[in-house]
């Protein structure tokens, strides 16, 4: 059996997908693995930011018509990438262990502190709102590109720092360029930040995918994903979501779009219920 896999072709999408790929192959070796990598809208359009280019699923659209075409046989994303709403043409069909959820700041090469001067390079609006509480008298700037383009302008001096995942730079093996890890309650992070998701054809059944597969992952990114899109945060909203299991627990913490943050809790095989009710929660309260 052969397996096309459809990556963007960015370092990070591409160590991803590697990751999928090695377990599969740990799974069953005789899967013939080949890696189809494009780039995507989000990857084409780098002067702007991309609330502002509009429209969702700017990191997938590529991938699903290769996906639909039969050009690949699944696709590789960061779960936090993708927009809530799945064509059911395209089910997602497993959901990845997670990396560190948080986000991190990180210094330009050589610099220990922020230099209140500079802006600090962010073009996620969920960031921002949630930078401006922990840096009252910092300025924020968009920056775009992928993340070592982010890194090569921080270092080139435009910016004091940036915020960025940790789960991409831990992957990408630059774990030592943060500075400082900002915890979940002090800046929560995008709903599946630090999951993969792995989307497949309807009607296909990958046997293998259970070796990408889990539970935590699954039940949290169920639960996140449920949540934002109740309350109609698209991957680009400032609407952040995190989950965590503790046991059969979830716990389940949001915030909305005007930064107003609440917890819920509950039973792990409930995991999308606790979404939407959060998000409904939420909704009423801000009425
Ligand atoms: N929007 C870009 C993107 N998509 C996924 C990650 C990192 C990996 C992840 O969160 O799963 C990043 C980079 C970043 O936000 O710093």
């Amino acid at each position: 059996m052969k397996l096309r896999i459809g990556s963007r072709e960015s370092v990070l999408a591409v160590t991803q997908s590697e990751l999928v790929m090695e377990a599969i192959r740990a799974f069953d070796p005789s899967i013939e693995l080949e890696l189809v990598t494009m780039k995507t809208t989000g990857d084409k359009i780098l002067d702007r930011t991309l609330d502002k280019v509009g429209g969702k699923g700017l990191f997938v659209r590529e991938l699903d018509a290769a996906l639909l075409e039969g050009r690949v046989d699944i696709t590789v994303h960061s779960c936090k990438d993708l927009p809530m709403e799945t064509d059911p043409r395209l089910p997602l069909a497993g959901f990845s262990k997670r990396e560190d959820p948080r986000d991190a700041l990180v210094l330009p090469a050589g610099k220990t502190e922020l230099d209140p001067s500079l802006p600090i390079g962010c073009a996620s609006r969920r960031r921002a709102i949630q930078l401006a509480a922990l840096y009252p008298d910092m300025e924020v700037a968009p920056v775009r590109g992928n993340v070592q383009t982010r890194l090569r302008k921080l270092d080139e001096g435009q910016y004091s720092a940036l915020v960025l995942a940790s789960a991409g730079l831990k992957r990408l093996g630059l774990e030592g360029r943060i500075a400082r890890y900002f915890t979940a309650e002090e800046m929560i992070p995008a709903a599946g930040q630090g999951i993969l998701a792995v989307q497949t054809r309807a009607g296909e059944n990958y046997p293998c995918l259970a070796a990408v597969t889990d539970r935590e992952g699954t039940i949290c990114a169920l639960a996140e994903r449920a949540f934002v899109r109740m309350l109609d945060g698209g991957c680009s909203s400032p609407v952040a979501a995190h989950g965590v299991v503790d046991g059969d627990t979830l716990i389940l913490t949001g915030m909305d779009e005007n930064g107003r943050r609440d917890r819920i809790s509950g039973p792990v095989t409930e995991a999308e219920q606790l979404g939407e009710t959060l998000a409904r929660r939420m909704k009423e309260a801000a009425e």
